[in-house]
């Protein structure tokens, strides 16, 4: 497959990046793709195996190939990690994409992700650093995002059924 995704989904960790990706391809009859599973099955190691051995700044380097890659090499939905927006040069490949940027609010996070060891930037006094990653970030969500879904109180089902509504996009 090749072309540019039908749908780019973005936001912070526990969103519901991977769950409502699926459900939209599923809705949409398409393929669906993450780029942390393509990480995950490239390298043979979890995320968070990666970034205890190799630290943070070599995960980022790997996922920024992984996203460069599915954007070119898949016309479906795709997920990216949440941290995936921090480089200005996958920002600018976002550019001119279909982009959702799934939302949540603090506490909502914190109930999704929890102590999760699956996610090493939670580890710790999740809501503190909860808070912190979206001070930095949330206008980086913003700035790649053609249109933002509020997930809050919303099922997945619900969630997948906003974000085709926002996309204009109907399934078949
Ligand atoms: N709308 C939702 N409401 C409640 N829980 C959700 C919702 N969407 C996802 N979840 C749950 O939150 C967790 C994180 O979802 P996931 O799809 O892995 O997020 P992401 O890929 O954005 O990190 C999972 O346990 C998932 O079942
Ligand atoms: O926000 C982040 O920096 C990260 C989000 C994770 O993906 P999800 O957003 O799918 O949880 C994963 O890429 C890694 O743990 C780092
Ligand atoms: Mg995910």
């Amino acid at each position: 497959m090749t072309g540019a995704p039908l749908i780019v989904l973005v936001g912070p960790m526990g969103v519901g990046k991977s769950t409502v990706g699926q459900l939209l391809a599923e809705r949409l009859g398409t393929g669906y793709r993450d780029t942390d599973e393509d990480i995950v099955t490239a390298q043979g190691r979890a995320i968070a195996d990666i970034f205890v051995d190799e630290g943070e700044a070599a995960f980022r380097a790997l996922e920024k190939e992984a996203v460069r890659s599915a954007l070119a090499g898949h016309d479906g939905v795709l997920a990216l990690g949440g941290g995936a927006i921090l480089d200005p040069d996958t920002r600018a490949l976002l550019a001119g994409q279909r982009v959702v940027y799934l939302s949540m609010d603090v506490e909502e996070a914190v109930r999704r992700t929890g102590l999760n060891a699956a996610r090493p930037l939670l580890a710790v006094n999740p809501r503190k650093q909860w808070r912190e990653l979206m001070e930095a970030r949330r206008h980086l969500y913003e700035e790649v995002a053609t249109v933002v879904v509020a997930t809050d109180g919303r099922t997945p089902e619900e969630v997948t059924q906003a974000a085709l509504d926002a996309v204009e996009l109907k399934d078949v």
